[in-house]
């Protein structure tokens, strides 16, 4: 038996235990619970104390972490070795937010000389936008992006413009992801053509909702442009610049395959972004993401934010079986974030088979889910508070979420105090006797106050972290993104998966050309599925 499943075997044991105990009373046999569980990482503050777990649980899952050399893997990571084993890459986002003069090197090769120089060259654009410098093929400075893209060519960047983007921007920057093509009529319209910027965003320069979206942003563009002038118009962001440019990009930025796609947001990949918010600004989303970074290399493991994040998931999946995590970011501006993380954590660790292909043993990422707080209580929190199934919370809290609140007498207050009462109430809940009294102080007769305490009673001891940062800049967006990066990071570690590849997304793409195919041939391919022939001939007549 290996130190790693030894361990893995200790923390159910103590979770099981655990379970005997409910969380609130763990602040009253532990003074210092608040203190150890909570932790300061380049401008956050992480709260784990309303987790589940007793000292001893806490120990265990640190145990669990030191039985799985997350410092090795993590220099192995910072060292361009190739984690991602399947594909035989380096995984190196890091080196995208490093200093000028870092020294990353993927698979042995330097590359942060080249970072440098794409950042130089990204922030030469942008700040030639800016000035009206460069212009349109009409020689009329741009007024709008188009950014089109999918997944992690389409996230980050749409999270990161949500979250800074100013009240008025003078760049009217616009997301285009779906292959619907109303996705693109909404974002096209109102636009001019002759000022508009189209950057089309993807890795591979080969997915079928973003080439078919340039293709339609190309045809708008053509109708009201000379094919010479549109050329200016066409910006690729890429690690396949020669099919960018056959495809009719006039200018391309690059990443490398060591850049994995929900990982690509501190790449060329933000340039309309960085464009429309300001190198500056963009810089200094590098910067916290970078901070993040340093903490995530030298803080020890029992105060490592990113390694006690994750070690509260894996009491969680593991110990506790919960297969499920709510994500309820508490600013307008991070509304985007579930959808970010669900990329992130899912596409990541949803994986069936180790490392080395052998069937996991352990249950790997949850199905992780979201909305924006307050929205969310209106909606699904009646299910995490009475419903039978324990869903742990994450309440993601910014003290000055913009500068319209700040100017308020309130700030932010109405906000925030919702978070922290959504965490008590999951916390301690509501048993039936004082739901029962509080029935007959209203007037309620026995037998009424009989019938309907079950309804009002709420069992608590559910499971939240709180994560706090104190305003809604760029260097906290950053921090907070690499700080899930590095979970997500560590999760992969210590279930011993490959978190870099994505084979999953793939026989989906497959059979929606065969079934396009069959489309274009008027009939369902002979050997198809009786009900997958039934539904396309429904919806081909
Ligand atoms: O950037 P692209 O190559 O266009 O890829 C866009 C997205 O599609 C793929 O199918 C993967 O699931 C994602 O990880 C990726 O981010």
């Amino acid at each position: 038996m290996t130190a790693r499943s030894q361990a893995l075997d200790m923390l159910r044991a103590v979770a099981r235990k655990d379970a005997g105990t409910r969380i609130a009373h763990q602040f009253a046999v532990d003074p210092k619970r608040v203190e150890r569980m909570g932790v300061e990482a380049a401008g956050l503050y992480l709260d784990l104390s309303k987790q589940s777990w007793t000292a001893e649980g806490f120990e265990a899952a640190l145990d669990l972490a030191r039985a799985c050399d997350i410092e090795g893997r993590r220099a192995a990571l910072f060292g361009g070795e190739a984690v991602n084993n399947t594909e035989g890459r380096a995984v190196l986002h890091p080196a995208l937010r490093a200093a000028d003069d870092a020294d990353f090197r993927a698979l042995g090769e330097p590359v942060s000389e080249e970072v440098a120089a794409t950042r130089r060259e990204m922030a030469r654009f942008a700040a030639d936008i800016g000035s009206g410098a460069e212009t349109s093929g009409a020689k009329q400075p741009f007024s709008a992006i188009v950014h089109i893209g999918i997944g992690g060519s389409d996230l980050g960047p749409r999270l990161l413009w949500d979250a800074l983007r100013p009240l008025d921007p003078t760049i009217d920057l616009r997301f285009v992801a779906n292959i619907d093509p109303r996705d693109m009529g909404e974002a096209l319209a109102g636009l001019d053509p002759e000022t508009t910027l189209v950057v089309v965003v993807s890795k591979t320069f080969t997915t079928q909702e973003t080439l078919a979206n340039a293709d339609l942003a190309k045809a708008w563009l053509a109708a009201n442009l000379s094919p010479r002038r549109m050329a200016k118009h066409l910006i690729g962001v890429t690690a396949a610049p020669d099919k960018a440019e056959t495809w009719g990009c006039g200018r391309t930025f690059g990443f490398r395959d060591w850049v994995g796609g929900r990982y690509s947001l501190w790449s060329a990949v933000s340039l309309s972004v960085a464009v429309a918010l300001g190198w500056d600004v963009f810089e200094r989303v590098l910067d916290g993401a970078r901070a993040m970074d340093q903490h995530f290399l030298t803080a020890d493991l029992e105060r490592n934010a990113p390694v006690l994040l994750a070690l509260a998931q894996i009491y969680n999946v593991e110990g506790r079986d919960r297969h499920a995590r709510t994500v309820a970011p508490y600013a307008h501006g991070l509304r985007r974030l579930p959808a970010f993380l669900q990329q992130l954590e899912m596409e990541s660790n949803g994986k069936r088979v180790k490392r080395d292909g052998r069937p996991v043993d352990t249950a790997t990422g949850p199905i992780v889910f979201g909305e924006p707080g307050t929205n969310g209580q209106h909606a699904f929190f009646q299910q995490i508070h009475q419903g039978p199934m324990v869903v742990p919370a994450e309440f993601v809290v910014v003290r000055h979420t913009s500068d319209a609140a700040m100017d308020d007498r309130e700030g932010d207050a109405p906000l925030w105090s919702n978070a922290l009462a959504q965490a008590q109430a999951l916390m301690i809940g509501k048993t039936g006797a004082e739901a029962r009294a509080e029935l007959i102080a209203a007037g309620a007769s026995e037998a009424e106050a009989d019938r309907l305490a079950p309804h009002k009673t709420f069992p608590g001891d559910r499971p939240s972290t709180t994560l706090l940062m104190d305003a809604l800049t760029p260097e906290r967006v950053g921090a907070l993104l690499a700080l899930y990066e590095h979970k997500t990071f560590v999760e992969g570690v210590i279930q011993d998966i490959n978190s870099f590849d994505q084979w999953g997304v793939e026989l989906g793409k497959v059979l929606a050309k065969a079934i396009l195919t069959d489309v274009q041939a008027g009939e369902p391919s002979a050997g198809l599925d009786p009900s997958t022939a039934e539904l396309m001939k429904r919806l081909m007549v």
